[in-house]
């Protein structure tokens, strides 16, 4: 790319939730001069619109494509994919084939093992020669080293944050992470069902999928790139009645020697030149303090009596969570400032 060229890129996913906020960041993109929209529906080819699909576009009349990897690799410069898992392990291999670049917002390129894959989403994986070409972008620490991106989740984007300083200094006892974590609705997608139902979550609190969530795997594989000795982590995953955000909570046995300003100067160093991570001089964050925005928000403290550190790590599920990670990656991946065509401000009140 000639320093000044805008580009081209392609969505695929534009009318659910992540694709849809994806949608608005690359519209307002400083570098980015234009956006193909591309839809899965035969029987809606020439006729879907993403202003009908999503009547808050009303102004968006742009038509959904029919999606040929051929036609895209020839336009566009990048293509998102923002679809459930299972669907571009199918269709990555002519992207990868060509080396085009493809951020993914979803679990299929995330593991290096496709049995750790199939085992988890239920679903078969991509070949294992196609996973050791992405690499897995979680953007304040993972350099990338390929064209194939996979965005982290949501879960593990909040959890990974809030234990990177604490794992990389080793400053606890590698098999006592505990994460209580809760996740607004859209973190569910545009599907209706019974437990996203008004009549259901609203003024109510479910924990699900206990022992059983996909990100599980994918939190373990990085702090043990991070920390061989993590032998595994007790995770738990909670909806709660919010539109977006994520809380996660992390428990934790402090390292021998470990105090208050022995953590302060962890999270200090290794957040101090990190944008999008905010670290709070004290106390800890609520969901609302991130809202709309590609931060997340630490706090954390340490209780001598039961010597266990408590981190709150709060994040939008949609913007770092998903949307805006994927725009903080795709300005990595060609060099733009960080955070281009990425709000500085929270929605607030
Ligand atoms: N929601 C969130 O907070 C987060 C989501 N993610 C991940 O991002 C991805 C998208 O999630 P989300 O936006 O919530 O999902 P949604 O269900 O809201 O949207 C899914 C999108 O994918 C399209 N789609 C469905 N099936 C196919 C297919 N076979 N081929 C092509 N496109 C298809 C849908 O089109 P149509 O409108 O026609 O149904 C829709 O545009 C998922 O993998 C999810 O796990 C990751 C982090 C956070
Ligand atoms: C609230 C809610 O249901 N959240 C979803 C997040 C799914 C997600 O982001 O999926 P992948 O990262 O696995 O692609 C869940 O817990 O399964």
């Amino acid at each position: 790319m000639e320093e000044g060229e805008k580009m081209k890129v392609g969505l695929l996913g534009a009318t659910g939730y992540s694709g849809a906020v994806l949608y608005s960041l690359l519209k307002q993109h400083p570098k980015v001069a234009h956006i193909d929209l591309y839809g899965h529906k035969k029987e809606a080819k020439s006729t879907e619109f993403l202003d009908t699909t999503i009547p808050a576009y009303l102004n968006e009349h742009v038509e959904l494509q029919e999606f040929d990897p051929a036609v895209i690799i020839d336009k566009d410069d990048i293509l998102f994919c923002a679809t459930p898992s299972g669907v571009t392990n199918k269709l990555a291999r002519p992207f990868i084939e060509k080396n085009f670049p493809l951020i993914d917002l979803s679990g299929d390129f995330r593991f290096k093992d496709p049995a750790v894959y199939s085992k988890w989403y239920n679903k078969p994986a991509a070949p294992a020669e196609q996973l050791q070409k992405a690499c897995y972008g979680l953007a304040e620490f993972n350099k990338l080293t390929s064209n194939y991106i996979a965005n982290p989740g949501c879960y593990a984007t909040a959890s990974l944050l809030g234990l990177a300083p604490l794992v990389i200094d080793k400053l606890i006892v590698p098999d006592t992470i505990v994460i209580d974590a809760k996740s607004g609705v859209s973190g569910a997608g545009k599907k209706p069902n019974a437990t996203n139902h008004y009549t259901f979550i609203n003024e109510n609190a479910w924990l699900y999928k206990l022992n059983k969530h996909q990100h599980i795997p994918e939190i373990t594989q990085q702090l043990q790139a991070w920390d061989a000795d993590i032998p595994a982590i007790q995770f738990t995953t909670t909806l709660i009645p919010v539109t977006r955000g994520i809380m996660a909570t992390i428990y934790v046995k402090a390292a021998t020697g470990v105090t208050l300003d022995g953590l302060r100067r962890s999270f200090q160093q290794h957040y101090q030149n990190k944008k999008f991570v905010r670290v709070l001089a004290n106390g800890v964050p609520s969901i609302k303090e991130v809202t709309g925005s590609n931060y997340c928000n630490i706090g954390f403290d340490y209780n001598k009596v039961t010597n266990t550190i408590v981190v709150v790590s709060v994040i939008d599920n949609l913007m770092k969570g998903a949307a805006g990670q994927a725009v903080q990656n795709f300005n990595n991946l060609f060099n733009f400032p960080e955070d281009a065509g990425l709000p500085s401000m929270p929605v607030f009140p």
